[in-house]
């Protein structure tokens, strides 16, 4: 039997229809959440992506605040928008759009950021609190992981999870939450340095794959019935490769295909940080009303 597609687009539009009416009740107590980017250069791949945010932004209701700096931007010329979103009370939460032209350094600008407008999470102060175990705003696309898992029932309490990737964004992160009290999961963290890397993913009830390695993941690799995630972007030919081979679908129990599979849960998953951020901030304000 193939395996079951994790449907990550179906998934994100289900969880922008719940969105919608968590907006809608902000919306009539005088609250509007607005969502800011912040793309510097034009690489086409970051400029989809923010486009998309700000399409799935105007389907929700969150207003949005699009700014832009030419590849020519100097650090300054970002931190300078850093600090204008910072003290921007239409914009509840924004995004540096990730990577940075060369000679801006990421994490400079990631800590001029204001914690509470962090829609990524991806601040050192809110890592930090992942870190601890206090509430604060998730990584979107492990977050976006851990839901799609979720809504289909895959089991995570008490799994085998091998992740594959340390970057920021994605492995790091999703070890610390899945391995938190509520995920219960057991975490190995892997790396395209990891000394038989098949061995590690052939244990695995859960794998996913965030090394940017077009078909790093082959079936052969795969423990039959286990979940397979694909988050690895690259581009091969202008078209997007994911890390896993498509064989891996004759194994799998469950597979998130790329494209339509984690990323546009990633796209919902910011969204739900503008949310839960904006309904924080309403009912700090009920409470010292
Ligand atoms: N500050 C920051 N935050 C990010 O969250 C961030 C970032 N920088 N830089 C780049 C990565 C990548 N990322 C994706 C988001 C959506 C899709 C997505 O929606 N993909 C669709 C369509 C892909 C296509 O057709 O091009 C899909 O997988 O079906 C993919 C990748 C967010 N990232």
């Amino acid at each position: 039997m193939p395996a079951t597609i994790l449907d990550g687009k179906a998934t994100a539009a289900a969880i922008r229809g719940e969105l919608t009416e968590r907006v809608a009740a902000l919306a009539a107590a005088g609250h509007r959440p607005g969502l800011g980017t912040l793309l510097v250069g034009d690489d086409p791949g970051s400029r989809w992506y923010v486009n998309a945010k700000h399409s799935d932004c105007a389907q929700v209701g969150i207003a949005s605040i699009q700014r832009e700096l030419p590849a020519t931007a100097t650090e300054a010329d970002v931190l300078a928008v850093v600090a204008e979103l910072n003290a921007d009370p239409a914009c509840t939460g924004y995004i540096v759009q990730l990577p940075l032209p060369k000679g801006i350094e990421e994490s400079t600008v990631l800590e001029a950021m204001d914690p509470a407008k962090d829609a990524d999470g991806l601040h050192p102060v809110n890592l930090g609190r992942l870190v601890l175990n206090v509430p604060g705003p998730l990584p979107c696309t492990p977050v976006g992981i851990v839901e799609l898992l979720r809504r289909y029932e895959v089991p995570i309490a008490g799994a085998e999870v091998v992740v594959v990737g340390r970057g920021i964004t994605v492995g790091r992160p999703l070890g610390l939450l899945l391995t938190r009290r509520t995920e219960n999961a057991t975490v190995t963290l892997c790396h395209t340095g990891t000394r038989d890397l098949a061995a590690h993913v052939r244990s695995a009830d859960v794998v996913v794959a965030a090394a940017g390695v077009p078909g790093l993941i082959t079936a052969e690799m795969v423990k039959r019935g286990a979940a397979v995630l694909d988050v690895g972007v690259s581009r091969v030919d202008g078209k997007i490769a994911g890390d896993v081979a498509l064989d891996v679908l004759d194994v799998a129990g469950h597979v998130a295909p790329n494209p339509g599979g984690v990323g546009p849960m990633t796209r919902a998953m910011l969204l739900q940080n503008v949310v839960l951020a904006a309904e924080q901030a309403a009912a700090l304000e009920v409470l010292s009303a």
